[in-house]
């Protein structure tokens, strides 16, 4: 599927990490282009992926065939109104903004926007992001294809239903600075049991690597997978009883919730 031009509007963190991705996933840096007023921004992300890059976003929607919406979603109220006027009915606008309804969005357009929001991670960075979309009132299923096509190419797409994007932006969206956490928590572990750094860090990421892999691969659920880990009167069991007592499970599933919280908030902006 030829996706054509594609502009973003924010080269920020996420606008960067889905730049290098879909480069990576050989779409030609020459087709895309980026509004980013950070001048130092601009020209970092031209230097590294020699994507063109300038502050003025009415010309990167007027030159693109499908616009991302990489901004923070407290500045849509401000940013978009500015560039609407050069979205037409040929245009796909894809917003990656947390929170922001497609229903907010669209109010910004005259006739029958065709809008998709999406929540992806920055795991796209290394193609290996998770995504999840919905589609807005006047897009059709064309439309969810482009984004879902321009999703795959940096990781796993699922599509949802928009009543559903502020869990998967609690869950999936946030979730790799919780796994980070946990990485680099273990990792302390074992330089307090006396391994160097740089080999506790690489066993703990290739540990949350490896486990993730089998769970994906093996399709097990992970409480028949963490079973087979803890042998009975093991260390494993006594390390399981260590996370118990202090809550890990009930913290990341109140992680989860307060993020998807604070994404409804954000909406409510
Ligand atoms: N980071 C993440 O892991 C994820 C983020 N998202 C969503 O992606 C969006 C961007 O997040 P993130 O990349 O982290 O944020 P960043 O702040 O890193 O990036 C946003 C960029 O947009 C720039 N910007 C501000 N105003 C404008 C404008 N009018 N036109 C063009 N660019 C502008 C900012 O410049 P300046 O800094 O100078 O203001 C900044 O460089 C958010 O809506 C977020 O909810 C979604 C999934 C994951
Ligand atoms: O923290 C945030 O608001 C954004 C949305 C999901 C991940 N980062």
């Amino acid at each position: 599927m030829e996706l054509g031009n594609i502009g973003f509007i924010g080269g920020g963190n996420m606008g960067e990490a889905l730049i290098k991705g879909l480069i990576k996933s050989a779409i030609p840096a020459r087709n895309i282009r980026v509004a980013e007023p950070n001048e130092a921004r601009a020209r970092q992300l031209t230097e590294r992926y020699g994507v063109i890059c300038g502050s003025d976003g009415v010309e990167v929607v007027r030159q693109s065939d499908l616009v991302v919406l990489a901004i923070k979603p407290q500045i849509v109220p401000v940013a978009l109104p500015a560039i609407a006027g050069a979205f037409d009915d040929s245009k796909l606008l894809v917003s990656i903004a947390a929170g922001v309804t497609t229903a907010a969005l669209e109010v910004y357009f005259q006739g029958a926007p065709r809008v998709v929001r999406v929540m992806p991670n920055t795991p796209a960075l290394a193609g290996a992001g998770a995504a999840a979309l919905c589609s807005g009132a006047h897009a059709g299923k064309e439309d969810l294809s482009i984004a879902l096509h321009l999703f795959e190419g940096v990781g796993t797409v699922h599509v949802v239903s928009e009543s559903q994007l502020d869990a998967v932006t609690g869950l999936s969206g946030s979730g790799p600075a919780y796994v980070y956490m946990v990485i680099e928590a273990m990792a302390a572990g074992g330089v307090l049991e006396g391994l160097p750094m740089d080999t506790a860090l690489a066993l703990a990421t290739q540990t949350v690597l490896g486990a993730a892999q089998l769970v994906k691969e093996s399709g097990e659920h992970p409480a028949v997978l963490r079973d087979q880990v803890c042998s009975p009167g093991g260390t494993t069991i006594a390390a399981v009883k260590e996370l118990e007592e202090k809550g890990l499970r009930a913290a990341l599933i109140k992680a989860v919730s307060k993020a998807a919280k604070r994404s409804r908030e954000l909406g409510r902006n």
